[in-house]
């Protein structure tokens, strides 16, 4: 029993134990899939999160992105709307009261949309504020409601930016103010001097209306005609001045408006801005139309249709003390007139584009209700005769006309010879400089600082008569008789017309010498014949005196057809017309009938005295240049030449077996003539070819010697002999030895070597005497024996004496034969003094003057002729 019981209980212990393990079996396997569970949970956890955060960031991202582009995106269009606004309403169309200042439209500008004040937006960055602007001019009318002292301090506003865009006169206001009478726009009252505003009593308003409406009519029937939809168009498509002007018509009324009244205004409101008929409304309701804004103001602020539903914060009305003076300068501005043309007007639109063949024309300024006037020169006026007192603008209408017709003819059709007798430099800018190397294509020749140098006007009228006569010939050979034919005979030849000035022409005419007789009869010819041959003369000239030493030659004047007489010109017009005692300043009279009353144009002129407008245009026309344009010959009285480096030699000693040639040419200054060739006397193996320096100005004096050696050596084989008998011209003698490839050095004691060593050998031999009046009387003999003999043995004496009377008393005295002196050159040595050595009785008519000699040479001159002493050594040594 008991071991059954044991048995049993064993077994139930062994089924205890298996139960028990199998348990523990599955706890153990429950346990790792909870824990499996837990795992993956926590895995899933953590993967959402990160999912979580993932999305998070890319969220961010995209918000950071879309943020940026926005603010991008919204900074640009601010930028855009802030340069629309600037450019719509531009200057005093937008500027703030405090800067504000009117503006002049260009000559094609638009109107501009008007500021009334601002709108506040976010730009992302801040608040930032934008004009809010309002049309008017051409494009609307304006109905204001609201608050009326808000509303009359933006319709002052608005008209004085409306006035301040365009010019005196193109805006014309008509103000209906029953209540206060005018009172409420009363700051622009001035403008009623002008005849710009006119207020309208309490009664008035139909007949305003009537007349709106009638100008309405009138404006469709004659001025659009049916060609143009509105006078904005009309304006925009001849690129002109405004033909009407607009009328702005403000309307101050709270009171109820008839039947007639009201149908007038709706009727306006349906045509007047095509006409430029334009209401500005406070207190009615105008008709809806699209071309009516309306503004609704509140303390403050406001709403239109153009800003839509942002609250415009409105600037504060301008301060009257500013409207009355803007309104008083324009009354001020309209009663003198438009403003002239600028310089820069006279500029057509393409340069170059015209031909010369049948004559020039260019503007010189503009007549004062407008257009250019443009002044002509061909076969009829050929010449201008142009005067005003000092100071009255000659100067600067000669700029004018030069730059204007500069800019219309290249250098093939128009040349200018320029010439100033005034003192100073107006015709230098046309040559280049040191500051600016541009020159005036056209210009061929320019003189400044002539008054002393009569001699370089007549070169430039012997130049001219050359041109008039191969012009006479060609024409002759293509039997052509005027230029127009000869230009189309020979297409290919170079025959620009020739425009000649010359400023101050009467010191050219004035003294009775055979210099002012060639001139006279000179002009005479170039006046009567350059008319066909298309060479045109401007005289120009202060001096009534010189004009009328014109007028005593019918020949000449009569040819001056065109006159141009500035104010307070006298004797340039004819005697019954006084035009030019009544001009104002920097005006002109024109007259091309030879200054007959009738036949008068005044012209405004430009201020082409202007560097940098020059500038501008003479560098546009130097760009142009033709490839074989080369710079004009620029002759300044003032500027001494230095002798140019083809006259000195090369450094070396020529040999002795080179070529002599049979008369060296010693070069002793430039002549005053248009190809500044140098003045040359020619030294062959002839009587009296010699050469006498005279007068006291040793440096000049030394530099003629100078050059003249330096010449010679540059030529071939020479000898030097240099004689310095002045302690004052030794440093200039040795720094000519030094130059000099051979040259032998003799002072006062050494004359007896001198004379020695001028044995002939062949070679040519030049004696440079330095003061060879004070070698003294005991070498007189053989100093003329030298002057005799040598120059046919190749010996020639340059010589500088320092007066005519020594050099008479080294010859033999009073009677003593003075024709071993082929050549001189004078300095300071007055005309009566020359009188032994010159072929005129009683001397060459000469008035010395600083760095000019009188050079005559026997055997080529008739007269003696003016040069200028060459700068050899630039330090005067
Ligand atoms: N149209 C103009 N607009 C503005 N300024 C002008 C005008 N014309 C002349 N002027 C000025 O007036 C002054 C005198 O002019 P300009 O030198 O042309 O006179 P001018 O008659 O040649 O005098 P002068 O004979 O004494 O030389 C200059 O300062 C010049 O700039």
């Amino acid at each position: 029993m008991g071991s059954h019981r044991n048995t049993l209980v064993a077994v139930v212990r062994q089924e205890l134990a298996e139960a028990r393990g199998t348990a523990r079996a599955v706890l153990a396997a429950a346990e790792s899939a909870r824990s499996e569970a837990l795992r993956r949970k926590q895995l899933i956890r953590d993967a959402y999160s990160t999912c979580l955060a993932q999305l998070a960031e890319a969220r961010e991202a995209a918000r950071q992105d879309i943020l940026r582009r926005t603010s991008t995106e919204a900074a640009t269009l601010t930028r855009n709307v802030e340069s629309l606004a600037a450019l719509c309403a531009s200057g005093s169309a937008g500027t703030p009261w405090r800067y504000w200042t009117p503006t002049e439209p260009d000559r094609v500008g638009r109107p501009r949309l008007l500021r009334i004040g601002t709108v506040s937006y976010d730009a992302g960055d801040g608040d930032r504020r934008l004009p809010a602007l309002v049309p008017l001019l051409d494009h609307a009318h304006v109905n204001l409601v609201g608050d009326p002292e808000t509303a009359d301090g933006v319709i002052s506003g608005l008209l004085l930016r409306a006035l301040g865009t365009t010019r005196p006169g193109d805006v014309r206001l008509t103000v209906y103010d029953p209540e206060q009478l005018g009172g409420t726009l009363a700051a622009f009252a001035p403008l009623g001097n002008a005849g710009l505003l006119s207020f309208v009593g309490p009664g008035g308003l139909s007949a305003v209306l009537d007349d709106l409406v009638e100008q309405i009519c009138r404006v469709n029937e004659t001025v659009l005609a049916g060609e143009y939809a509105s006078l904005a168009e009309l304006t925009a498509a001849t690129a002109g001045p405004r033909r009407e002007p607009w009328r702005v018509v403000v309307l101050l009324a709270d009171a109820e408006l008839t039947g007639s009244q009201r149908a007038q205004l709706d009727r306006i409101v349906r045509t007047g801005v095509a006409c430029g008929v334009h209401l500005v409304v406070r207190g009615l309701e105008l008709a809806p139309h699209p071309t009516v804004e309306h503004i609704a103001v509140r303390d403050g602020t406001a709403t239109c249709d153009t800003t839509g539903e942002l609250t415009v914060t409105l600037d504060a009305p301008p301060p009257p003390d500013r409207i009355a003076g803007f309104a008083r300068s324009t009354a001020e501005r309209l009663r003198e007139g438009p403003p002239p043309a600028s310089f820069a007007d006279l500029e057509p639109d393409k340069l170059w584009t015209e031909s010369s063949a049948h004559g020039l024309a260019a503007p010189i300024g503009d007549s004062t209700d407008g257009p250019l006037i443009c002044v002509p020169l061909g076969d009829d006026p050929p010449h201008a005769l142009i005067g005003g007192p000092s100071g009255s603008g000659k100067t600067n209408l000669i700029y004018a006309w030069i730059g204007s017709l500069a800019a219309r003819y290249s250098p093939a059709e128009l040349a200018f010879y320029l010439l100033d007798f005034k003192e100073g430099v107006s015709f230098a800018r046309f040559a280049p400089g040191p500051r600016d190397p541009s020159w005036l294509p056209q210009v061929r020749l320019a003189g400044i600082n002539v008054n002393g140098d009569r001699e370089f006007g007549l070169a430039m009228l012997r130049h001219l008569g050359e041109e008039l006569r191969a012009r006479a010939q060609a024409a002759k050979r293509y039997e052509a008789s005027k230029l127009a034919e000869l230009r189309a005979e020979d297409p290919g030849g170079h025959w620009p017309r020739i425009v000649a000035v010359i400023d101050e022409f009467q010191v050219l005419l004035a003294g009775r010498d055979a210099l002012a007789d060639e001139a006279v009869t000179l002009l005479e010819d170039l006046a009567r014949r350059g008319r066909s041959q298309g060479i045109h003369l401007v005289l120009a000239s202060q001096d009534v005196s010189g004009i009328e030493a014109l007028w005593g030659r019918s020949g000449l004047i009569g040819q001056f057809t065109l006159r141009i007489a500035l104010p307070k010109a006298r004797r340039v017009l004819a005697d019954t017309n006084l035009a030019a005692a009544v001009i104002p300043r920097f005006h002109a009279v024109v007259n091309a009938d030879s200054g007959a009353a009738g036949a008068n144009h005044i012209v405004r002129l430009p201020d082409a005295g202007d560097r940098a407008a020059w500038r501008t245009l003479q560098h546009k026309l130097w760009h142009s240049r033709p490839d074989d344009c080369v710079p004009p010959r620029l002759f300044d009285g003032d500027a001494v030449p230095r002798l140019p480096e083809a006259y000195r030699p090369a450094g070396r000693v020529p040999r002795v077996t080179s070529d002599i040639g049979s008369s060296p040419g010693a070069v002793l200054g430039e002549r005053i003539d248009v190809a500044a060739r140098p003045a040359r006397l020619r030294l062959g193996r002839m009587p009296g070819r010699n050469l006498a320096v005279l007068g006291t100005r040793t440096g000049e004096a030394c530099d003629v010697l100078a050059a003249a050696a330096l010449s010679l050596a540059a030529q071939g084989p020479a000898r030097f002999s240099v004689a310095c008998l002045d302690p004052g011209a030794e440093r200039a003698a040795a720094r000519l030895i030094a130059e000099l490839p051979q040259a032998d050095w003799y002072g006062p004691a050494d004359l007896d070597q001198l004379f020695a060593a001028l044995e002939p050998d062949g070679i040519p031999h030049y004696l440079l005497g330095y003061a060879l009046d004070a070698a003294g009387p005991s070498y007189r003999e053989r100093l003329r024996a030298v002057l005799t003999d040598g120059p046919e043995d190749r010996t020639h004496v340059l010589g500088w004496w320092r007066s005519v009377q020594r050099l008479r008393d080294d010859l033999g005295g009073i009677g003593a034969r003075l024709d071993t002196i082929g050549a001189w050159v004078a300095l300071d040595v007055q005309g009566p003094e020359l009188s032994p050595l010159s072929p005129q009785p009683g001397g060459p008519v000469w008035y010395p003057r600083r760095r000019r000699a009188l050079f005559f040479d026997r055997s080529v001159h008739r007269h003696p002729e003016v040069i200028i002493p060459y700068e050899v050594n630039s330090d005067h040594t």
